[in-house]
Formats: C-alpha cells, sequence, structure tokens
C-alpha cells in the first residue's frame, strides 16, 4: 500500500455509522453557503460563531484518532497541528479538477488531507468518485466510515467528479508542521470571548443564533438579473416535510420576498406546522426549529415506538387556528421550492415521507435534544480550562472533569 512516489492510505470503516450519522446532524442542522458553487459547509469556527461551540465536543475524539493516524503512518509524531477540521457538503453540479491541496501560495502550510466519507455513493449521492492521477489506488468510492489521508503536495495530485444527484458529505481535516496554522488555539479564543462576554453562560444551555447572511442560497445558474434561491433552513425544514410560520406583521407585505426581510424574520421566534398541524410552541429562530427537527430525523427511529401513551404537546389544526381571532400566524416563504429539493433531496427515499411521523414522537425527541445540548454544554464549560491551559483541544478524561468539579 505504502508508494514512495504517492504517500497515501485508505482506511476501511475508521468512524462507526453512529459518529458518521451524528455529524451529519450537525452538518444539517448548521450548515451554510461553502466556499464554492453547489458546496456548503459547517466549521467549527462557525459553530462558535452560532452560539452552538457545544456541538464540536462530538468533533475532538475523532480529530484525535485522525492525528494519531496520520502521524504514525507518515512517521512524524507529535510534529502536526489541525489546520482546519469542516463538514463540507458537494451538492448537483459541484465537482473539482486535478489539483494538489497546497496548489494556493495562502495554502502552502498544508501538509497532509484527511477526507473521511459521512455518507455512501449510490445509496445517498450519485457521481462524486474520488480520483488520484498517478498512483494506486487510483479511484476511491465514497462509503460511509472509509477515509482517506495523503499529503497534500504534487505527489498526490487528484480530482472529484461531478455530483449529479443528492448531497455527498465528508468530515475534512488538513494537517501542518506549522504551529502558527494551528487551529486550536484560535478556536481557544473564540470560545473564551464567546464564554467571558456572553450572559448565555448563565442560561441553562445555549440556543443556537443564526448568522443571516451567510443563510440564503442563490442560484449559480440564474445570473444576475433574476436571482433565485431559498434560506438554508427553511429549505431543510421543507426537505422534512415542515413549514415555517411566524405572526410577524411583515409576512404579506409586498417586500416580503426580499431575501434580507427573510433572513430577518428567520431570526425571530417561530411555529413548526406539518401537513395541515401546528405545534404550538414558539421556537427562538429557524437554526433552534431546524436543529430539533434534525435532532428528530436523526433518532426518529427511537421515538417511534418510544412514544405510545404520551401526549402530543399542543397540536392544533391549522384550520381551527384561522378561525381563532386575531391570530395572525402565517407560513414564512421559502424561496424557489424547485431549486431547494434538487439541492438538498436526498436520492434514496423522501424523508419527508416518514409515514410514521406522529407529534408526540417529536416532543419527546425535543425534550432529548434538550438533554443532548445541555450535557454537551457542560461538558464544554468543564474542558474550557483544560484546553486553554494546554492551548490544545483534546478529550478531558472524565475522572479529571469530575474532580475539577469537586475542588
Ligand atoms: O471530498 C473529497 O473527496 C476531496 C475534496 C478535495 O479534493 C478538496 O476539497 O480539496
Ligand atoms: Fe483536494
Amino acid at each position: 500500500m505504502a508508494d514512495a512516489d504517492h504517500p497515501r492510505l485508505i482506511l476501511h470503516d475508521f468512524l462507526s455509522p453512529g459518529i458518521c450519522k451524528e455529524l451529519q446532524f450537525i452538518y444539517k442542522s448548521c450548515s451554510t453557503v461553502g466556499y464554492r458553487p453547489n458546496v456548503f459547509s459547517t466549521t467549527l469556527s462557525h459553530l462558535i460563531a452560532t452560539n452552538c461551540g457545544h456541538l464540536i465536543l462530538p468533533f475532538i475524539s475523532v480529530r484525535e484518532m485522525l492525528k494519531e493516524k496520520v502521524e504514525e503512518f507518515f512517521g512524524c509524531e507529535y510534529q502536526l497541528f489541525i489546520e482546519f477540521t469542516g463538514l463540507i457538503s458537494w451538492t448537483k453540479g459541484a465537482s473539482i479538477g486535478w489539483h494538489s491541496d497546497d496548489n494556493r501560495p495562502y495554502l502552502k502550510q498544508r501538509d497532509f488531507a484527511v477526507v473521511c466519507y459521512l455518507n455512501t455513493h449510490g445509496k445517498d449521492f450519485k457521481g462524486g468518485l474520488f480520483h488520484f492521477q498517478d498512483g494506486e489506488p487510483s479511484t476511491i468510492v465514497p462509503m460511509a466510515g472509509d477515509v482517506v489521508m495523503y499529503t497534500a503536495d504534487s505527489q498526490n495530485i487528484h480530482s472529484v467528479d461531478e455530483i449529479t444527484e443528492g448531497e455527498r458529505l465528508t468530515l475534512t481535516l488538513w494537517f501542518s508542521r506549522d504551529s502558527y496554522h494551528d487551529e486550536d488555539v484560535k478556536l481557544i479564543s473564540l470560545l473564551s470571548q464567546n464564554f467571558l462576554n456572553s450572559k448565555e453562560v448563565e442560561l441553562g444551555w445555549y440556543l443556537p443564533l443564526p448568522a443571516s447572511s451567510d443563510m440564503y442560497w442563490f442560484s449559480p445558474d440564474t445570473g444576475s438579473r433574476h436571482k433565485s434561491g431559498f434560506d438554508i433552513s427553511c429549505a431543510r425544514a421543507h426537505i422534512l416535510g415542515f413549514t415555517f410560520y411566524s405572526s410577524d406583521d411583515k409576512i404579506g407585505s409586498s417586500s416580503s420576498d426580499s431575501s434580507h426581510d427573510l433572513s430577518e424574520l428567520l431570526m425571530k421566534p417561530l411555529c413548526l406546522g406539518r401537513e395541515e398541524e401546528l405545534l404550538e410552541k414558539e421556537f427562538d429562530n429557524s437554526l433552534h426549529a431546524l436543529q430539533v427537527l434534525q435532532f428528530y430525523s436523526w433518532k426518529a427511529s427511537e421515538y417511534q415506538e418510544a412514544t405510545v401513551g404520551r401526549g402530543s404537546g399542543n397540536v392544533v389544526s391549522l384550520s381551527q387556528l384561522q378561525l381563532k381571532k386575531n391570530n395572525s400566524l402565517k407560513p414564512i416563504p421559502l424561496g424557489d421550492i424547485q431549486i431547494a429539493r434538487t439541492v438538498f433531496g436526498s436520492v434514496s427515499c423522501d424523508e419527508a415521507r416518514q409515514s410514521s411521523f406522529h407529534w408526540a414522537g417529536f416532543t419527546a425527541a425535543l425534550e432529548a435534544w434538550e438533554s443532548y445540548s445541555r450535557k454537551l454544554r457542560q461538558e464544554l464549560l468543564m474542558s474550557l480550562p483544560f484546553w486553554r491551559t494546554h492551548q490544545s483541544i483534546f478529550s478531558v478524561p472524565l475522572m479529571d472533569l469530575e474532580s475539577d468539579t469537586c475542588t
């Protein structure tokens, strides 16, 4: 496997199906427009900036395992720093021609690349095969859990075929020998600022805050005359069969179609509707609702039987609601539904038609999401002092965490 001219390593089933699904949940609830057309991404700094710093925790042990493997395979133990960690999704139309990963002056610090496939060719997306220009293997068919590692220089020129359907999701990391490019130092500084300045710390846990400017996606094909597109959170909710409802006066006014007004609405409290029903719970903003929806979708199978005998929360039929006086809840317009479906629709099944959906399961998922978030947030609060001391992000052993809280 080790070809001296093309140093690279392929590992099958390196990541468990469980972690692939968890990272997919994080991506689907927190993604933003990416750095190339038809590409979306979630970086660790983006998670921190949107008040979801606790969601970096599920990445930590994976980063550690990958760093150890890269250092061992390429023979550079204790020499590497993680320069970048991100979830990157390529949708229909995205591709990249032959290149090396250090091929720009501002990328010269990159020494090694690691790409972890979080979903599977043929099942979740079509197209998107990975090719090395020289050496073996020449083609990699992405399968959830598999990992490819290679030097970022011209010994490993590679390309990715165009995605023709679905979303192709990876966890991608670059490693550098140059400590100046250590991502951890920057992330710890961002986390520290958030925690020192934020009143949220005193609250039980955090709610996501939309980074509005990065949430509206414009179709690259439509040129500048008639820009069409959609808000990512609305589109994701729509794919799962849900619509956001708002009581803001702006809906229905002549200017309400503009992406600016839409983004503003989505930062305000809203409700969730599905088919002819609405849950009478107010979510803080669209990302809050979306995160709960994606959590439900991630764990759906657990909430199908577990909820027998539970109430379904306050669900009202939309027709009843319209009869109530002064009720001004209206659906928030999605934008271009057709484009949203093309970009985010999945290959294998239509997620919106989860036939066994019921609000009782959703309400149970809402509670479970709260305790999931609270637990991660607690872990983050306890780990941060250790990270600050070492200027490095690592899994703090539970024992240390406990003794720290006792002292
Ligand atoms: O996703 C992949 O398989 C590789 C992507 C890639 O080549 C890059 O982002 O530079
Ligand atoms: Fe690349």
